[in-house]
């Protein structure tokens, strides 16, 4: 539902136009059973003017039967369908809401409390830009709060609302107030949060004091409202504009003469001219052209649905990831992870399962669990099994080498889901925290260690022989289960390689070749013997 505009009238066209270039900002509200969540989001929609009268007079009439605030109207009741529904038995783990102001679009994710909350929050919490946390002023600080929090600091939330709610039962006592928000920042100080991105707000959801009215009995608070929070909390800069991802999620070809390569940008900036590499791969081109509905842009960045065009006709499919070559995500078998486990059955070692990354699909195991994290107090534990809603530090191991992130720098491509092979359902989300490498497996290797490893010596591999796709394949594996990483090339992009600093070699063919091999075992190693003397692998 949208606000009330005098431009509706005046100007539809007008106005759908600015509707359409607002900024979107999606958030959660998080809080125990009878804090104010339901209350609060009735207020939020009451008080922005976005009820149509037949629904207030519909909770007018309600509150009286069934509400729990005397002859007001239970702004509860508005969010009262998914109550409705939950009563009934119907499974909804997050229902999503839908408003907007003059000044921004906004999509609530609401999730239920009760038993299975790890579950819902962290599906909930996923995409959000900004969480709130409700907090019932008589009772402070407690373990949801805590809970939620580390949920939301997991998934990477970015800004937090402490909104400190039913401060009319206390007199909005200043006291009390500065009181939680200091046992509040206490336990944050523990968590992957900066503390100044922190928002406390004393509010009566009931009485709509500081939710989008300035309260008049809190006259010793002097920061926003929480509607102002929510319009203008800066998060174009919390989107990642350096590191390109594009997994694609369609290859669009509606005739011989076009190949475009379709998806939403999950992070950093691309312009035609760029040149990429698709993983897995590993074939470069650059890009011709940036197509979208509008027509061709001059550059694309996160967010962005955009169709890709090359110079070349490499071969990239569904599932796979554009990147720039100057800036790969890491590719390997092991990892290690923050998991969130989402089934009855419990996470065991060794069992196999199937991963679903942004990029790609593949089997695997969860090798190790390194410890379990009690979500209510943050300590950690060893542990054989991970249960449901549990979450734990684990590490993976893939059946075959995927392009991945750490998931702090880049969500989109740094999660994973883990899929029960028989039901197809999903049982665990996975953010990584980086490679854990065969070796060293106590010792998380970063991604910016392994970056700043295959920097150090890169092994591009440049190929135009005929079976030279055959004999690279061979390699590639090779090199990745050295924990390596090879690109490869056309001839032509060779130098573009070169003149980028990187080691190329360019393999088989005739134009130029500094190594020519046939695609049998034998000489495959005595390449790699040859790089590895020449200390490029
Ligand atoms: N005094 C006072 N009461 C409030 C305030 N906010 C909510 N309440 C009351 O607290 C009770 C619980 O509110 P809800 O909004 O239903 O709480 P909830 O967190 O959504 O609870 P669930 O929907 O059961 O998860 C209701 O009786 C509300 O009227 C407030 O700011 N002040």
């Amino acid at each position: 539902m949208s606000h009330q505009s005098d431009l509706i009238a005046a100007d539809i066209l007008e106005y759908l136009k600015q509707h359409e270039n607002k900024e979107l900002l999606r958030f959660l509200t998080c809080g125990n059973v009878d804090d104010g969540k339901s209350t609060l989001i009735g207020r939020l929609l009451f008080d922005s003017k976005m009820i149509y009268e037949d629904q207030l007079a519909s909770v007018t009439k309600d509150s009286g039967k069934v509400g729990t605030t005397g002859d007001r109207p239970d702004l509860a009741l508005l969010v009262d369908g998914l109550q409705a529904e939950r009563e009934q038995g119907i499974t909804i783990d997050v229902a999503y809401r839908y408003f907007s102001t003059a000044k921004r679009k906004f999509i609530i994710a609401d999730t239920p409390g009760h038993e299975q909350y790890t579950r819902n929050m962290a599906t909930g919490a996923s995409t959000c830009d900004l969480a709130i946390i409700l907090i019932d002023a008589r009772y402070g600080v407690q373990t949801q709060t805590k809970r939620h929090s580390f949920i939301a600091s997991l998934l990477g939330i970015k800004h937090l609302v402490v909104a400190v709610n039913k401060m009319d039962l206390l007199d909005f006592s200043e006291e009390r107030f500065n009181q939680i928000r200091e046992d509040y920042l206490d336990f944050a100080k523990n968590l992957n949060l900066e503390l100044s991105a922190i928002h406390f707000v004393p509010m009566s959801a009931l009485d709509g004091d500081n939710v989008v009215e300035r309260s008049t009995r809190a006259a010793w608070y002097t920061g926003q409202t929480l509607m102002e929070i929510l319009e203008s909390v800066e998060i174009a800069k919390d989107k990642n504009l350096e590191n390109f991802r594009l997994p694609v999620q369609y290859v669009n070809r509606p005739n011989l003469d076009f190949r475009g390569f379709c998806g939403t940008i999950a992070s950093g900036i691309v312009k035609p001219g760029d040149t990429i590499m698709a993983l897995p791969s590993q074939k470069t081109s650059k890009v011709e052209s940036i197509v979208t509905f509008d027509g061709n842009l001059e550059e694309a960045f996160a967010g962005q649905a955009v169709t890709l065009t090359l110079e070349d006709e490499i071969d990239i499919s569904r599932g796979d990831v554009i990147v720039k070559l100057n800036d790969l995500p890491t590719v390997g078998k092991k990892l290690n992870a923050d998991i969130v486990w989402m089934t009855e059955n419990p996470l065991v070692p060794g069992k196999p399962y199937d991963l679903k990354f942004a990029s790609s699909s593949t089997a695997g195991t969860v090798s190790k669990i390194h410890h379990l994290v009690d979500v209510n107090t943050l300590e950690q534990s060893l542990a054989d099994q991970v249960n449901l809603n549990e979450i734990a530090l684990v590490e993976v191991s893939l059946d075959k080498a995927v392009p991945f992130d750490c998931y702090s720098r880049i969500p989109g491509t740094g999660a994973f889901i883990i899929i029960d092979r028989l039901s197809n359902v999903t049982i665990g989300a996975g953010m990584i925290v980086g490679a854990a490498s065969a070796s060293d497996d106590n010792t998380p290797v970063t991604a910016a260690e392994k970056a700043r490893r295959f920097n150090q010596k890169p092994a591009i591999i440049a190929v135009n022989a005929v079976n030279a796709e055959q004999v690279v394949q061979g390699l590639d594996r090779r090199l990745f289960e050295m924990g390596r990483v090879a690109a490869i090339a056309s001839n032509e992009h060779a130098q573009l390689l070169k003149d980028a600093g990187l080691v190329v070699l360019v393999a088989g063919g005739a134009d130029g070749a500094d190594i020519s091999l046939a695609a049998d075992q034998e000489s495959l190693d005595s390449l790699i013997a040859d790089l590895q003397e020449q200390g490029v692998i």
